[in-house]
């Protein structure tokens, strides 16, 4: 199996098809809604073949990559009305309290009282982590696995990360070829130690669902995602048929990623930007104050803290967690939207297009002070009042959760969950910087976009509010 991925790794330089950027607002809306059909897919990447099964060439595709149809609908509906609906959110509370508590007793633990400084990082991602995988799995999951899990998706991540680049332009060269074999081979070991562990978790549910009578009671708990995957079927060419354990590993390995590491970037970027803005930070904990945890719990991310969203909304902008997003188009497809391809040769038959969200959001003809952190104009009567975290199909002013079709299925419990965490991050504790250190806002852009320092500042335990 190696050696069939080796061997793609090692295609000649020719079929590389070619690759453009777009930092142009107005050019992304236009392909991304406009042009929807042509722009509906990414590239293929290397990792999801069949590892589990074996079986020769059978893709075992999830949402990031499987390609544009029936079968991508039928996913992403899964996730959507399955795990993300209101009606099954709501059930998540309890889950959502636990991280919370996980996240302040982290903090607590390593801040010494603000006498050491914190690496929110660390913190924020254990607890992000395991409120993804209680998600994934159900609450049974024990917190060994929990760790276990965590080292192999950072694994992963760092892995794609460190190479730079998740879909390589070029192999023109030996080395550049090298490199790329050595990439895909650790990203496949990576991929079977993943699924020796979630397969044991996987099977762990069959049976307790085959011993659940009323297999749609969710009896007031949460639905974890494994269970909805178990239940899916998807359209086939022999009718509908279940997904396989390498399809559920795919699907399941994409949610824990998702779901943490652009969550995490997310919450640290927003934390950094309120210890520099001293004011923005006591603006928000009076708001949060103000309204209760439930408001939060429940996602209550517009309504009643509107500086909340605002200041999220501003950090997206600023330091959207993923960098681009990628699409191919075949040969023959390029729509006029696009000079550039229209000029250009695809010897490979296709090109791939990066829209560069940093750039989008950055754009000084959209933008006043673009560089400026201003939650303020999201705000009422403010430059960008009414701008949200997806753009609609008129104007695309930032899009941190991408756009048109294949926009993020996640974006609304992402909000929910950033909000969450820094509500409770700054309800509990007073952040100053680290002595003898600023805050370093240069960006690391890997496979996401995080702080190439990270952040390390002082919180102080704030007195709790008499109940
Ligand atoms: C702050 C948090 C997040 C950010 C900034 C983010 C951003 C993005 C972006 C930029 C894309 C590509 C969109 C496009 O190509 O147009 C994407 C896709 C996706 N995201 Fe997220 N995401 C976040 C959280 C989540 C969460 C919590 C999940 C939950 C599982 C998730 C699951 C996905 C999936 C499955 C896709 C592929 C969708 C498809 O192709 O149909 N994301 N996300």
């Amino acid at each position: 199996l190696l050696r069939r991925a080796a061997r793609r790794a090692r295609a000649p330089a020719a079929v590389q098809p070619p690759t453009i950027e777009i930092s142009d607002a107005a050019v992304a809306r236009r392909a991304l809604v406009d042009y929807a059909d042509v722009f509906a897919n990414r590239p293929f990447l290397p990792f999801p073949v069949a590892l589990v099964t074996g079986r020769r060439r059978r893709r075992s595709d999830n949402l990031t990559s499987v390609p544009y149809g029936p079968h991508w609908r039928v996913l992403r509906r899964n996730l959507t009305a399955g795990i993300f609906h209101p009606s099954r959110l709501v059930l998540l509370a309890p889950l959502q309290r636990d991280a919370v508590d996980d996240l302040v007793a982290g903090i607590s633990e390593s801040a010494a009282g603000g006498a050491v400084p914190v690496v929110v990082r660390d913190a924020a991602y254990a607890a992000v982590f395991r409120l993804a995988a209680r998600m994934c799995f159900g609450d049974g999951v024990g917190e060994r696995q929990v760790r276990a899990l965590r080292r192999v998706i950072r694994e992963f991540v760092l892995d794609v990360g460190v190479a730079n680049n998740v879909f390589p332009v070029s192999t023109s060269t030996a080395l550049a070829r090298l490199r790329r074999w050595r990439r895909v081979r650790r990203l496949l070991s990576s991929r079977r130690r993943q699924a020796e562990l979630y397969l044991p978790l996987i099977d762990e549910r069959r049976r307790r669902m085959a011993r659940r009578r009323d297999r749609d009671a969710d009896g007031g708990m949460f639905r974890p995602y494994v269970d909805a995957l178990i239940d899916l079927r998807v359209p086939g060419d022999g009718g509908s048929t279940p997904l396989t354990d390498d399809e559920m590993v795919s699907l399941l390995m994409e949610f824990l990623a998702a779901s943490t590491e652009s969550v995490v970037s997310c919450i640290e970027w927003t934390l950094a930007h309120l210890v520099i803005d001293a004011e923005a930070q006591s603006k928000l904990r009076r708001e949060v104050g103000d309204v209760g945890d439930g408001e939060h719990v429940h996602g209550g991310l517009g309504g009643r803290t509107p500086y909340m969203r605002a200041v999220i909304l501003e950090s997206l902008r600023l330091h959207p967690p993923v960098p681009f997003v990628i699409r191919e188009i075949v040969g023959g497809a390029a729509p006029p939207v696009l000079d550039e391809l229209a000029a250009m040769p695809m010897p490979g038959g296709g090109a791939r297009v990066h829209f560069v969200i940093g750039d989008i959001g950055r754009d000084g003809k959209a933008w006043k002070d673009p560089e400026e952190f201003r939650p303020e104009r999201f705000m009422a009567g403010g430059e960008a009042e009414g701008v949200g975290p997806v753009p609609g199909p008129k104007e695309v002013r930032m899009m941190p959760f991408g756009a048109g079709r294949r926009s993020c299925p996640g974006m609304g419990v992402a909000m929910a969950h950033v909000g969450l965490f820094v509500a409770a991050l700054v309800r509990e504790f007073e952040w100053t910087p680290a002595a003898g250190g600023g805050v370093d806002l240069t960006q690391q852009d890997d496979l996401f976009n995080v702080m190439r320092t990270p952040l390390r500042a002082r919180a102080t335990p704030r007195p709790r509010a008499p109940a």
